[in-house]
């Protein structure tokens, strides 16, 4: 573990008990069985833990991370199902609180009709995760972890927006390390001019922050046009807060920009493509569990990039994050030449 050195541009703290600590999101996914079709012709689904964050938490615990969880959920059986699959998955739900009964689990349904071709329906409307007050937040639960991650779907509304504003003041108070994820999902969003104004708040705020180039995109609306000039827009987060800006882009690949200045591209590894979704959310714990060890970056994009073609290339989300083995064993199969296969 990153021994409080200067790595990266980041210092973790090694006192601190926690190695990370997600804020957000806590759904449920409905993944088609019935791949190849619309999803008005799927009759079954496999139920999985799901939201951005809750997927990168199950993440870091499954890569040894010691993973602790701030959010809210629902007074249902989905909501009794999450909790009880992050503690079996070793992740501290001491952060987690149950709304009052009337809200509901968030629920996203993904179509699979080809490995390149799907859409996740999300039905969000009174969910209880966005009902996460800043009176839930605790200060002292943030006093104990190195790294805070926050996604970015948590800004999108009242009172997990205020909540959010104050972990994200908790975290910097006590030398946590802030990554921001910026996730967007546009089904609870109110408008792209609410979403620029809250990323960019939240953006200034942070130590990396990581996105795909439309999510940034997104954050610069009312800066002068960066033309969608990755450098631009880190150069730009530098004038703050930020150490460490990643741009991901897809099967393209993904770009890392250091406040002091480096500038490291990451690999793409092949794939066999079940489905499009969850590559974000294992390259954000993947990348977060070599950061936090202190490695280089390139080391860390590669990690990165591994984690989320293993996870395209399996039915979930939350339950295909890979062990360090996993990840380790695809990175030798796919240098040795044996190609894809995750
Ligand atoms: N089809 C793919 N094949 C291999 N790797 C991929 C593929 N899609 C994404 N990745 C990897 O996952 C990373 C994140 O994916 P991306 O789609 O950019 O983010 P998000 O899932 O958050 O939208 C990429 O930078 C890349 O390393
Ligand atoms: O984030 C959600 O609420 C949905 C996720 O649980 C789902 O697995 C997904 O769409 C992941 O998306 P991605 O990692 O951003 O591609």
């Amino acid at each position: 573990m990153n021994g409080g050195g200067d790595v990266n541009g980041l210092r973790f703290d090694p006192t601190k008990p926690l190695d990370v600590i997600a804020l957000g999101r806590l759904c449920i996914d409905l993944n088609a069985n019935e791949t190849g079709r619309p999803l008005e012709d799927v009759v079954t689904f496999t139920r999985y833990l799901g939201g951005s964050p809750a997927n990168i938490a199950v993440g870091a615990a499954r890569l040894g991370l010691k993973t602790g969880f701030i959010g809210k959920v629902a007074d249902d059986p989905f909501g009794r199902f999450i909790v009880r699959y992050l503690r079996e998955a070793g992740i501290d739900t001491s952060g987690v609180v149950t709304d009052a009964p009337g809200s509901v689990t968030g629920l996203t349904f993904t179509e699979m009709k080809s490995p390149e071709e799907g859409r996740i329906y999300m039905y969000r409307e009174n969910v209880a995760d966005l009902n996460l007050a800043p009176n839930e937040v605790s200060e002292e639960y943030l006093g104990s972890t190195k790294a805070l991650l926050i996604s970015g779907t948590a800004l999108a509304r009242s009172p997990s927006r205020e909540a959010v504003f104050v972990a994200l003041d908790y975290a910097r108070r006590h030398g946590a390390v802030v990554v921001f994820d910026l996730d967007y999902r546009p089904y609870t969003w109110s408008s792209p001019e609410e979403t620029a104004v809250y990323y960019k708040l939240a953006a200034e705020k942070s130590d990396v922050v990581i996105g795909t180039r439309e999510e940034f995109d997104r954050l610069e609306r009312f800066d002068p046009p960066s033309r969608g000039d990755d450098e631009t827009t880190a150069r730009r987060l530098f004038a703050h807060r930020a150490r460490l800006v990643i741009v991901k882009h897809g099967k393209a690949g993904s770009v890392a920009y250091t406040r002091n200045g480096q500038r490291v591209v990451g690999p793409v590894f092949p794939a066999r493509v079940v489905k499009p979704f969850g590559a974000g959310d294992a390259y954000a714990a993947a990348l977060l569990y070599d950061l936090l060890r202190g490695w280089a970056l390139e080391r860390c994009l590669t990690y990165g990039s591994a984690a989320a073609a293993i996870v395209i290339s399996r039915h979930s989300c939350s339950d295909a994050m890979p062990t360090a083995e996993e990840i380790e064993a695809y990175i030798r199969q796919v240098q040795s030449g044996q190609g894809a296969g995750a």
